[in-house]
């Protein structure tokens, strides 16, 4: 038997050996995680190098063995002349079994991407689509058409839910196209247990995702249970996803394709410009009986016996504005997320029949609205983003006719809606793009657009339809800005010293000279209007010399008005700051809107049947995104309401 001083000894000696081996392991796990990092930078340029080669192609050929199908089922089934820019690329790089995400705006036609496909090939396909009303009005205008199309929902009865899993087993179905929720798929293992029997013979021929930025946290309509769509690809390798989205940003798309587990997928989008709105902002009056007045005469005269939607952002202003108008004789209906689902599909459809000659919603009203021939859209209230503007402006003119998208804009509307923006978001820079947009007024409202989505238009993609580039006699005078920014500086800081805090009202009060005494500055009142003031104050917010500081009280979010970041540089002797004065350009209420006919750009846009690599808008953006167009016919995304179906069998 061993002593203990030599058991001791031989311990330290194995200590010694574990520990070499211990440097051992940690060497080998640092070579293993340099070359997993290598694998992936190898994989991730394989994948860049697919989807280049992809891109590379001209997916608007016409010399596939479908094209004679493709275009008679165009033409017979759906009854269309034309492909719209992209269309026919995305149906192409579809039947060719390529993954594929398809970009366009709001309108554009992406449905027609996955509804055409499906009739061309044998076999099902699987659409999955957030919104049930959306997939409702499809299933409905596909049938109108003769096209053998269902849906399953929560809300579907249950002899239609158990048709509907038939059709997944049964081998002679006419069903082409199966419409279903992302909730459905990921939690009914029935669903997903006969998708699995129809792969097996060979039935399963296309997965549609709609919405499918839905998949990204990034997006702004993020949906938990797409990220469970994430297996399909795993599952079905062989069978081609098409993911279609009017969101843009690249970083969303990149989060999509690891989501969906197509990293080398083909990218398809097209430009965001819709040459047929007309962009137009108004002076928002201060009272709402004067906001009425405005409304009233648009109605009346302007877009006399057209359809269209009136945004707003609060339910109170929905309704008041909805029954102010009734009052003045108008056929209005109302539409808020205070309404139960009966009320608003009953509103919904008086409106799309004509019966409404203009709903006023909160922007509850939103995705899945498909009436091509909205005439205007006109936002009483600012929307919280650029992106959002976008989508809701959007809805206006699908036809590819002309539209107008008019907003109503005043500084307090800003408190309103950042209030709403702090509270549920935090980050205020989007709102703010949209504050640009209205105060800028020598910039065209596109090119300003076109920023916001990484494009870059010319003068030509906006062809006058905004009110900045169709006003000939524009103002491109500029203000000085350096003395307003010290006064506004003094203000805060004696409002500070007397600990009081200062709404952006109050601070355009002080310095006007008007309010508390004790609050205004010792100098004269500006030379200039007050409206001009309110720009001033919105121009510094914008630009960081000031900020929003929220206060939150038992009802309400106070905004008040701090220095910001830059104003510092005021102080500086060679400080200069200038800001482009806004002028407010004709648009009469009381005649017609100019008449619905074809712009160029749309002539342009209808004519188009093949790929344009001649794209005269220059896309900056170059994620995986080559096939461009300039031309796109008539996106945002999207209102935030999403009617959830979270039925599962269990
Ligand atoms: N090639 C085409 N020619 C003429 N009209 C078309 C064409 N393709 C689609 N449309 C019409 O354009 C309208 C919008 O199509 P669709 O609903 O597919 O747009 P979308 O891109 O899905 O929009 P959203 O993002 O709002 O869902 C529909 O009325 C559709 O019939």
């Amino acid at each position: 038997m061993k002593s203990a001083v030599e058991l001791e000894k031989e311990i330290k000696l194995v200590d010694g050996e574990l520990l070499k081996v211990d440097s051992e392991i940690r060497k080998l796990k640092k070579v293993q995680l340099q070359l997993q990092e290598r694998k992936a930078a190898l994989r991730s340029s394989l994948d860049q190098l697919k989807s280049e080669t992809l891109s590379s192609v001209d997916w608007a050929g016409t010399e596939y063995e479908w094209t004679l199908d493709v275009n008679n089922t165009l033409h017979n089934v759906f009854k269309l002349n034309y492909f719209r820019p992209q269309q026919l690329s995305a149906i192409n790089s579809t039947l060719s079994g390529q993954h594929t995400i398809v970009v366009m705006p709001t309108g554009a036609g992406k449905s027609l991407c996955y509804q055409l496909p499906a009739l061309v090939k044998p076999g099902i396909t699987i659409v999955i689509s957030p919104l049930v009303s959306l997939m409702e009005d499809q299933v409905r205008s596909l049938k109108i058409r003769n096209i053998p199309a269902m849906l399953m929902t929560s809300t579907s009865p249950k002899e239609e839910t158990q048709a509907a899993l038939n059709v997944l087993k049964d081998k002679d179905t006419s069903i082409k196209l199966l419409y279903v929720t992302p909730e459905r798929l990921a939690k009914s293992k029935r669903f997903m247990s006969n998708l699995q029997k129809c792969h097996s013979d060979g039935r399963l021929q296309r997965i549609a995702i709609d919405e499918v930025h839905c998949c990204s946290q990034w997006g702004h309509d993020f949906r938990p249970d797409y990220k469970f769509l994430g297996i399909l690809s795993n599952m079905f390798p062989k069978v081609p996803i098409l993911g279609l989205t009017a969101t843009a940003t690249s970083h969303v798309l990149n989060d999509v394709q690891k989501i969906l587990n197509i990293p080398a997928c083909l990218v398809i989008k097209s430009t965001f410009n819709r040459p047929n709105l007309f962009y137009k902002i108004l002076e928002k009056p201060t009272s709402q009986e004067e906001c009425l007045n405005i409304l009233e005469k648009l109605l009346k005269y302007r877009y006399k016996d057209e359809t269209g939607i009136i945004y707003t952002n609060s339910i109170k202003d929905s309704e008041e504005l909805a029954s102010g108008l009734r009052k003045r004789g108008l056929k209005v209906g109302c539409y808020n997320a205070n309404m139960d689902a009966k009320d608003r599909s009953k509103v919904h459809l008086k409106w799309h029949d004509k019966h409404y000659q203009t709903i006023v919603a909160t922007v509850a009203f939103g995705m899945g609205i498909d009436k091509p021939d909205v005439r205007f859209v006109i936002h009483h209230t600012i929307s919280k983003t650029m992106e959002n503007y976008y989508q809701e402006s959007g809805r206006a003119g699908r036809d590819g006719l002309r539209a107008e998208c008019v907003t109503l804009y005043r500084m307090q509307d800003i408190f309103k809606v950042s209030a709403m923006v702090f509270s549920s978001v935090g980050d205020l820079g989007h709102l703010y793009g949209m504050v640009k947009y209205c105060i800028t007024g020598n910039i065209c409202r596109r090119k300003l657009i076109a920023e916001h989505f990484n494009e870059d238009w010319g003068s030509d993609d906006c062809n006058k339809m905004c009110d900045v580039c169709s006003e000939t006699n524009l103002n491109t005078k500029e203000i000085n800005l350096e003395s307003y920014c010290r006064t506004l500086s003094s203000i805060i800081d004696n409002a500070d010293q007397q600990d009081t805090k200062l709404t952006a009202q109050k601070l355009l009060d002080a310095w006007f000279l008007k309010g508390p005494v004790n609050l205004r500055h010792n100098g004269k009142s500006p030379a200039i209007s007050r409206t001009l003031g309110e720009d001033i104050i919105a121009f510094l917010l914008v630009e960081n010399y000031l900020i929003e500081d929220f206060h939150f009280t038992a009802y309400s979010t106070i905004s008040y008005i701090k220095k910001g970041p830059n104003i510092e540089f005021a102080q500086d002797s060679d400080f200069s700051l200038k800001m482009p004065i806004r002028k407010y350009t004709t648009f009469e209420l009381e005649s017609r809107a100019p008449s619905c006919t074809l712009t160029n750009a749309n002539i342009k846009n209808v004519t188009q049947t093949s790929n344009n690599k001649s794209s005269s808008s220059k896309m900056k953006e170059n994620n995986k995104t080559k096939i461009t167009m300039n031309d796109s016919a008539p996106k945002p995304k999207k209102s935030k309401l999403i009617i959830i179906d979270d039925e599962s069998d269990s």
